[in-house]
């Protein structure tokens, strides 16, 4: 019999690390072929920007699913299985917002796909900075799951990143809340998703049995779960060169005054006078700018479109009024030209 390939789903709240550490993944010397397979929440996506390119052949970065997943996932492992040359690996990045559980369903309900692949283990990624704030969190309706809790209920494994941005004393907290929800799953700390690659893949930390002692109705494709709807997204997407100071000064007060309600928020950038890629990331208040001449995701192509992209995720986000803020940025809009 054939071995079957091994799939690992990276799941984990907005802005946690999930990119990062499949960017690792996909750096490290590890000479196996793996496909990922990834799912951005939100209009405008931005992560094919900020997820790196291997220049060599062990990466495929194959397609995107949107929610609802099952069925697109499905498809896109069947087109996957298809190709000449297999793949030693998958791994699957969920939204920050989804519930790992009818993904990881996929592998059970589909009996082509559980000839020819398993599922290797549901590994969270956790921002140590943010983690109780979404735990704890108040807004979600009655009724509702908190994506936050089930990911963390669902892992085999947890990587508590960000360590870097808490105290120790906060970490031993943590941990101990993250054991209080899930008491089985070893939890890694990691800064930077830093983790030795062994402890990720091929671990073997799946286990059906597990799943279903907590969630009786696990494989009942007909279960309804129901998702906070609350949280929405605004993608913008413009051409146009921005003015540097205008976007960062945009960024800073914005997130400095909504960053409670804006869980996440990224883009790529086109600045006046520079021809690298330029990207920020947000999450919560905290804010980053990187370009690609810093080695910050890809630099433009050779005839790429340039537009800048943006996402916000959030509460009670203000379409118009992202939009007008926007456009004040641009170096040579009138609204601009006027301040
Ligand atoms: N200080 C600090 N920043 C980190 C760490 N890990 C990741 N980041 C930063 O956090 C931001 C979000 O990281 P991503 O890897 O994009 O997070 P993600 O989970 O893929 O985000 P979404 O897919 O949008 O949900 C980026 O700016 C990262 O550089 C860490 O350990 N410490």
């Amino acid at each position: 019999m054939v071995a079957r390939v091994p799939v690992s789903v990276i799941t984990g709240f907005l802005g946690s690390g999930k990119t990062t550490l499949v960017n690792r993944i996909l750096k490290e010397q590890h000479g196996m072929r793996i496909a990922v397979i990834e799912n951005e929440f939100g209009e405008v996506g931005v992560d094919d920007g900020l997820v790196v390119q291997s220049n060599e052949e062990i990466f495929e970065r194959v397609a995107k699913y949107a929610p609802p997943v099952r069925g697109d996932l499905i498809r896109i492992l069947h087109k996957l299985l298809k190709r000449k040359h297999a793949f030693d690996a998958i791994l699957i990045e969920t939204t920050g917002l989804a519930d790992p559980a009818p993904v990881a369903q996929t592998f059970f309900v589909d009996d082509e796909l559980k000839e020819r692949v398993r599922l290797d283990a549901i590994v969270t990624v956790v921002d140590a900075a943010h983690v109780l704030q979404h735990l704890d969190d108040s807004q979600i309706e009655e009724g509702a799951e908190n994506e936050a809790v089930e990911q963390v209920a669902f892992a085999d494994r947890i990587l508590l990143n960000k360590c870097d941005l808490v105290e120790p004393e906060q970490l031993a907290a943590i941990t101990a809340r993250l054991k209080g929800i899930n008491a089985s799953a070893e939890i890694i700390r990691t800064t930077h998703a830093a983790v030795d690659l062994r402890h990720v893949l091929g671990i073997r930390a799946f286990s059906l049995d597990r799943v279903l002692a907590e969630e009786p109705d696990f494989l009942d494709e007909g279960a309804e779960h129901s998702h906070s709807s609350s949280v929405t997204s605004v993608g913008i997407e413009a051409e146009g060169e921005l003015c540097f100071p205008k976007v960062q000064a945009w960024l800073g007060n914005l997130l400095r005054e909504k960053g409670a309600d804006i869980f996440r928020s990224k883009g790529i950038l086109c600045l006046e006078g520079s021809n690298d890629k330029h990207v920020f990331q947000g999450v919560h208040m905290l804010l980053d700018f990187g370009s690609s001449a810093q080695g910050v995701g890809r630099p433009w192509a050779e005839g790429e479109r340039r537009l800048n992209r943006l996402v916000f995720i959030g509460r009670n986000l203000d379409r118009e009024e992202l939009n007008a803020s926007f456009r004040a940025c641009l170096a040579a809009s009138p609204s601009a030209a006027a301040e």
